[in-house]
């Protein structure tokens, strides 16, 4: 049933027996099993690999057990879609920061090369801090005072005396709560659940460089999985970029970058098998996942809004695994002011 192996590639395929950190680790690749491994298994190996472990030097990524379940439970609330587009100002304010040093960089020329890498790396701490701490709250943020506004003209209404349909008729402060309400609303909104074909480009792109590249979990009590016994104390390793890959799924041109997979979602793209993992699956599950998907939709949005780029001649295509997969020598663009 297992094959010991000493080469990783040779095994793509099929569940297989190896050494990784000196624990005997399972790799599985079944979609099957994989489901159960998430729902049954929720402790982690130690060091967590995440974008956000930097961050995090304890926290919802290395608890387990009762305290996972605790904290979990009261995280989950803030990163409820209605929760996020509150901090759709703060994605913006330090999108706005990071192109204005573009700007300054490529003032002087028309034509500019830059690592955008050490950037984007900052952008991300930069909006972590400022949602997570609320430094600089105050500076700019017009769609938070437009909400201030909203509240205060809110209690005024429901001070006043209760006319039922009062608020359908055009009086000055009806008129003036229904602009700001649309204001604040088309702001949100900032078009930015019609980028369909942006989503599929961030979703065949994390499919194809996921920055997790694999998962494990710990088995704490012995356990049968499928045809499996699988003792305490084993690892089980889920190698997501190579399933990621696996043509099996994902058809001949699994190697090739073709967001046109994802057009009817994920569930059509995967066959509703659990294959396709950037953030996890079951109950620990990223909740940031659409945290980072917007910050980079917002990204991207005021990026080609004030820029146009390609790839720089002097770009190595070198993705390599540092705790999260990255580009080895930076991702380098030719920008050009619009
Ligand atoms: C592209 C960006 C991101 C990727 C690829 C990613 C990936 C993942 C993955 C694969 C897991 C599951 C780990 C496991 O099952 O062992 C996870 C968990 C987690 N992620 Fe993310 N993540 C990203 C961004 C974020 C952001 C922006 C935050 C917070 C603002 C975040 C917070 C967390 C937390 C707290 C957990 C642990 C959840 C739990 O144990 O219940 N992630 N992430």
């Amino acid at each position: 049933m297992f094959s010991y192996c000493t080469s990783f590639l040779d095994l793509i395929g099929e569940n297989y027996i190896t050494w990784f950190g000196w624990k005997p680790t399972v790799t599985m690749m079944d979609p099957d099993l994989i489901k159960d491994v998430f729902v049954k298994l929720n402790e982690f190996p130690k060091p967590r690999t995440h974008p956000m472990a930097r961050f995090t030097a304890t926290g919802l990524l290395t608890y387990e057990g009762d305290q996972w379940a605790k904290h979990r439970k009261l995280i989950n609330p803030a990163f409820h879609m209605e929760k996020l587009k509150t901090m759709i100002p703060i994605f913006h304010l330090s999108g706005g920061e990071m192109l204005q040093k573009w700007e300054k960089l490529v003032s002087s020329k028309e034509l500019c090369e830059v690592d955008v890498w050490p950037y984007l790396q900052t952008l991300t701490s930069d909006v972590i801090s400022r949602t997570a701490f609320g430094s600089n709250y105050e500076e700019g943020i017009q769609i938070f005072d437009l909400i201030g506004k909203q509240g205060v003209l809110t209690m005024e209404a429901l001070q006043s005396l209760y006319i039922p349909g009062f608020r359908f008729l055009p009086t000055k402060r009806n008129i003036r709560m229904n602009f700001i309400d649309k204001k604040v609303k088309h702001s949100i909104r900032d078009g930015l659940n019609h980028l369909k074909v942006v989503n599929m480009i961030f979703l065949e792109v994390l499919r194809l460089y996921p920055p997790v590249v694999g998962l494990a979990r710990i088995v704490d009590k012995d356990i049968t999985l499928g045809d499996f016994s699988l003792p305490t104390g084993i690892q089980i390793g889920l190698p997501i970029m190579l399933m990621h890959y696996d043509e099996k799924t994902w058809g001949s041109d699994a190697k090739k970058f073709n967001p046109d997979r994802f057009s009817e979602g994920i569930s059509k793209a995967t066959k509703n098998q659990v294959i396709y993992l950037p953030f996890g699956w079951g109950p620990r599950i990223c909740v940031g996942q659409n945290f980072a998907l917007l910050e980079a939709k917002i990204a991207l949005a005021m990026i080609l809004k004030r820029f146009s780029f390609k790839l720089s001649p002097s770009y190595v295509h070198a993705p390599h695994n540092v705790l999260t997969l990255q580009p080895q020598y930076g991702a380098h663009l030719i920008l050009n002011k619009l």
